[in-house]
């Protein structure tokens, strides 16, 4: 039986000024402004101005952090080596976390460990994240990466990177919202993991790494993959309703639902939801919105479980045509903005985070020679 000490659950383990998160009532604010506020009028660029700075741009300032994420959008061609050097099946959440870890060595000034400079980090790692995700969707498939543009947002660039072809308004628009409600989301697993390694005065790339790893889990981020998954396995909507009666009578867990702090239904949800939807209608095909619906019936019913970020994100980009292998590196290019703020503020206000164990082994156990040992 699981303990409260077990997952650390309700365990308030740091101080932070970046995310506000009510679990009871399904609110989240980053830096006081609602989620609700940022994804229907913010940019990813904005958002991420906010959160590495505490407040919302100027015009000016917000054009000078496109114009600066723009520049830094290419990768050192050793990366790009590197990434061609790899086996093809190499998963891109394994590709994203060793060029992360890579680009430590094209930094340069590492012995300068300034708030700036490490400001100026969580730019370049910002900017360069998807040219990674997109690079080695080409590399994979043996095409030539495509360079980033040099001008677009965020999204319209990844888009752009991804297919060779500038996006419509709107795909672009439901890219940019879907960054915006990833951005942050207070202590989740792949932040601590990115704090802890803060903590120590690793470098931010190490920081990086770390939460890149721990996002790619099928618990955390991964959850997102996993769903199209089982949506694919449930194949039409009439199978949907068994299917899932079925995997929760095997005490399956469903992915996409559950988490470790709402108990009412994630504010993010809503808008996810409702692009799901969007996408379907003007794509001509509804099943996989169809077929969700059917399956947050069942298992709000069943289990009384709501959905999390994961559940609609992944029919989100299943209708985009994004590979699905992509929609976890899709997460950790939005979530970059939020590790790099709480890595900022570790970086500020830091002491090593080091919990203890309540031990549970043997005690003075007598050290028998490996010769008397059966
Ligand atoms: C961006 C994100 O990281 S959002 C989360 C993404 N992860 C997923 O979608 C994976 C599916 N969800 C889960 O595994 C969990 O809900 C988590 C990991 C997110 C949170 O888990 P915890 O807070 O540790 O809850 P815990 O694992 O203790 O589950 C509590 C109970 O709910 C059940 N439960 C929780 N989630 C699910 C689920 N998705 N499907 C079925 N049952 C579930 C558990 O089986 C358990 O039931 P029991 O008490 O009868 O044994
Ligand atoms: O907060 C969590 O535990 C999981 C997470 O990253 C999110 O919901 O965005």
């Amino acid at each position: 039986m699981p303990t409260t000490l077990d997952g650390l659950e309700d365990i308030v383990a740091t101080h932070s000024r970046i995310c506000d998160l009510d679990g009871q009532l399904g609110k989240l604010s980053y830096y006081g402004v609602d989620i609700h506020d940022l994804a229907k009028f913010s940019s990813f660029e904005e958002t991420a101005y906010l959160l590495w700075n505490g407040v919302l741009p100027t015009q000016t300032q917000l054009e000078d952090l496109r114009a600066r994420l723009c520049a830094q959008r290419a990768l050192p061609a050793q990366v790009l080596e590197l990434m061609h050097l790899l086996p093809k099946t190499t998963t891109p959440m394994d590709v994203l976390r060793t060029a992360v870890s890579t680009l430590s060595a094209f930094d340069g000034h590492l012995d300068d460990t300034s708030a700036e400079a490490n400001h100026r980090r969580a730019e370049r790692l910002t900017a360069v994240m998807p040219t990674i995700v997109t690079s080695w969707e080409h590399i994979r498939h043996g095409r030539e990466p495509i360079a980033p543009l040099s001008e677009h947002d965020h999204a319209t660039n990844f888009l752009y990177m991804l297919t060779g072809q500038v996006p419509d308004e709107y795909t672009a628009h439901v890219l940019n919202v879907a960054l915006v409600l990833h951005a942050d989301h207070e202590l989740n697993a792949s932040t601590f993991a990115a704090r802890v390694t803060a903590a120590t005065l690793a470098d931010m790339y190490a920081a990086i790494a770390s939460a890149v790893g721990t996002l790619s889990g099928p618990l955390h981020g991964g959850a997102n993959e996993q769903v199209i998954r089982m949506l694919l396995r449930i194949g039409e909507v009439a199978n949907a309703e068994a299917y899932i009666e079925g995997a929760l009578s095997r005490k399956e867990r469903i992915m996409g639902f559950g988490h470790r702090v709402y108990r009412t239904e994630d504010p993010r949800a809503g808008f996810l939801r409702g692009m799901s939807k969007e996408l379907g209608q003007r794509s001509g095909e509804n099943k996989w919105f169809e077929m969700s619906q059917i399956v947050e019936r069942v298992v709000k019913e069943r289990k009384g479980l709501y959905v999390n970020v994961d559940f609609y994100s992944a029919s989100v980009y299943y209708t985009m045509g994004i590979p699905i292998d992509l929609d976890t590196p899709i997460f950790a290019c939005s979530r970059v903005a939020g590790w790099t703020a709480h890595v900022l503020e570790q970086y500020a206000h830091n002491r090593l985070i080091r919990p203890r164990a309540e031990y549970e082994g043997p005690k003075n156990v007598p050290y028998t020679p490996i010769d008397e040992r059966n």
